[in-house]
């Protein structure tokens, strides 16, 4: 399969993803939209894509168009794509799905594939963009039943052949798992991170930090423009997760201040159970 590819926001997930059609010749051209300066710079620089083009010139050439930006910034751009042509397929890679699906206007539903790859790093920008991020990785394509079949289709076989795993989802489930899984751990190193420097001096920190805590924190290097979108997006969802977590907080420190360290144990041996599926 041959496609011409136009590919919105070049940072961690749209470099990585020119990267990867590139890699296993999918796209006859690979089309890339940035809106200021310095980052079309990057991009011709790191030769992310064949040629740099406004929305327009993507609209007419591209069989498939891929918005890689900032959940919100999905949302907002989607009146653009008004009069895309009826076998042209956009397809977002944010990592909220609810919010994203029910703004596409009704006109471009059947053309609109919600797709949340989930791989990642802690690193944005064009300079970011990696080789193979996304082979044995596995992406969840939300509400498809909305989806006429030839998009579907396309979007299968562009995943499958950069060596994905797809997972079909309801937008509304894929929002919950997300946030359990990705977003609640997000905003617990960003805790972690601003806890830690609000007891410890910057010294103490560089002689001091060891493996754990740099596991802990390596997320909270993530970008705040987007994961501010992300938060809002699922609000709801990570309210709830939180409670939860703050439930668990509650309980170690009780364990901890009445010195009931044989509960304290069954509790740490429950979670260590966890790496046994994963
Ligand atoms: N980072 C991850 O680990 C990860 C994983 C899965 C999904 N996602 C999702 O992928 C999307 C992109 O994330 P990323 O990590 O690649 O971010 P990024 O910051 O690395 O890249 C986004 C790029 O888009 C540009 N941009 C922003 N708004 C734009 C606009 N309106 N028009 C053109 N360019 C614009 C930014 O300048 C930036 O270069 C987000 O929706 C995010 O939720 C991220
Ligand atoms: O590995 C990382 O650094 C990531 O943050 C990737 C990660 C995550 O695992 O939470 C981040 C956002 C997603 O939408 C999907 C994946």
């Amino acid at each position: 399969m041959k496609l011409n590819i136009g590919i919105i926001g070049l940072g961690l997930m749209g470099g990585s993803f020119a990267k990867a059609v590139k890699k296993y010749s999918i796209a006859t051209e690979v089309y890339g939209y940035a809106r200021n300066e310095k980052t079309k710079k990057e991009i011709e620089e790191l030769n992310l894509v064949d040629q740099l083009v406004d929305i327009k010139t993507m609209k007419e050439k591209c069989d498939l168009i891929v918005l890689a930006i900032p959940v919100d910034n999905i949302i907002s751009m989607l009146p653009e794509f008004l009069d895309i042509k009826d076998k042209t397929t956009i397809m977002d890679l944010g990592s909220t799905k609810e919010f994203i699906i029910k703004s596409v206007p009704p006109k471009i539903r059947k053309n609109f594939i919600a797709a949340h790859p989930m791989t990642g790093t802690e690193k944005s920008g064009p300079k970011a963009a990696i080789d193979n991020l996304y082979e044995g990785k596995t992406v969840v394509l939300c509400n498809l039943e909305e989806n006429e079949n030839q998009h579907v289709n396309r979007a299968f076989k562009v995943f499958q052949e950069i060596g994905m795993r797809i997972v079909a989802m309801d937008a509304d489930e894929h929002d919950i798992h997300a946030c359990y899984m990705s977003h609640l751990p997000h905003a617990i190193s960003y805790s972690l991170a601003n806890t830690v420097m609000g007891h410890e001096d910057p010294k103490s920190i560089i002689a001091l930090a060891a493996g754990g805590f740099k596991d802990m924190s390596r997320i909270a290097k993530s970008s705040p423009d987007m994961w501010t979108d992300i938060f809002k997006q699922n609000r709801k969802n990570l309210l709830a997760s939180i409670d939860l977590f703050e439930n668990h907080m509650k309980k170690v420190r009780e364990m901890i201040e009445t010195e009931d360290y044989s509960s304290l144990k069954e509790w740490m041996k429950k979670a260590n159970t966890l790496h046994e599926i994963l």
